[in-house]
Parts: structure tokens; sequence; C-alpha cells
């Protein structure tokens, strides 16, 4: 189920900006490191800085396992009530 079919985007599909688990750890290991000389409260907000759709998504899904004949089917439904695009 896909939430929302009518953003303001180029397929009309919600953006997000998705981060690959092995960079955010990469980069949380990073921080880590970081704070062992410094004292305070931090914040690091990690992005691709790109965005890329729901539904972009499923189809890059889809063609890394294409070989075994995946097929995601699509239902396109309403927005879910504090959903924003970026
Ligand atoms: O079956 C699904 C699941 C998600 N989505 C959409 O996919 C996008 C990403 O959804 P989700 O993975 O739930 O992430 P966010 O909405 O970005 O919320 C995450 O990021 C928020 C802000 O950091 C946190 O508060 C939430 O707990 C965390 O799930 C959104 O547009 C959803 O509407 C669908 O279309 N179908």
């Amino acid at each position: 189920m896909v939430f929302g079919g009518d953003y303001d985007t180029p397929d009309a599909i919600c953006l997000r900006d998705y981060v690959h688990v092995v960079d955010l750890a990469r980069k949380a290991r990073g921080g880590a490191e970081n704070i062992t000389w410094r004292t305070g409260v931090f914040r690091w907000i990690l992005g691709f800085g790109k965005g890329s759709s729901v539904l972009e998504v499923l189809r890059s899904f889809e063609k890394a396992v294409g070989q075994q004949g995946v097929h995601v089917s699509l239902v396109v439904d309403g927005r879910q009530s504090d959903d924003r695009s970026l």
C-alpha cells in the first residue's frame, strides 16, 4: 500500500531522503568517535541529499531482485494524516 498519490512531486508520490543502513552505521560510528573528546548534546541529521519517492524505491527493489522475478503490486490509498513530503 502506498499512502497518498496526490503529492506535488514528479510522480505524485511522497518523497523521503532514504539512507542506506551501512552508510548510517558508518556515520553513527564516526559520530561516536567524535563525542569521545567533546561534551554536551549533539544532533546529526543524516541524508543522501536527494529525495526518492516510495514508488521509486519499490521499483528499485524490484530491479535489484529482478532475477527472482519479483514484482510488487501497488495499491495507492489516501495519505496518512500527518505524512509530509520533502
Ligand atoms: O506501507 C507503507 C509504509 C510507508 N509508506 C510511506 O513511506 C514513507 C516513509 O514512511 P516511514 O518509513 O513510516 O517513515 P516516516 O514517515 O519518514 O517516519 C519515520 O521518520 C519519522 C521522523 O523521523 C519518525 O517519527 C517515524 O517514527 C519514522 O517511521 C511515507 O511517505 C509513508 O507514507 C507507504 O506508502 N506505505
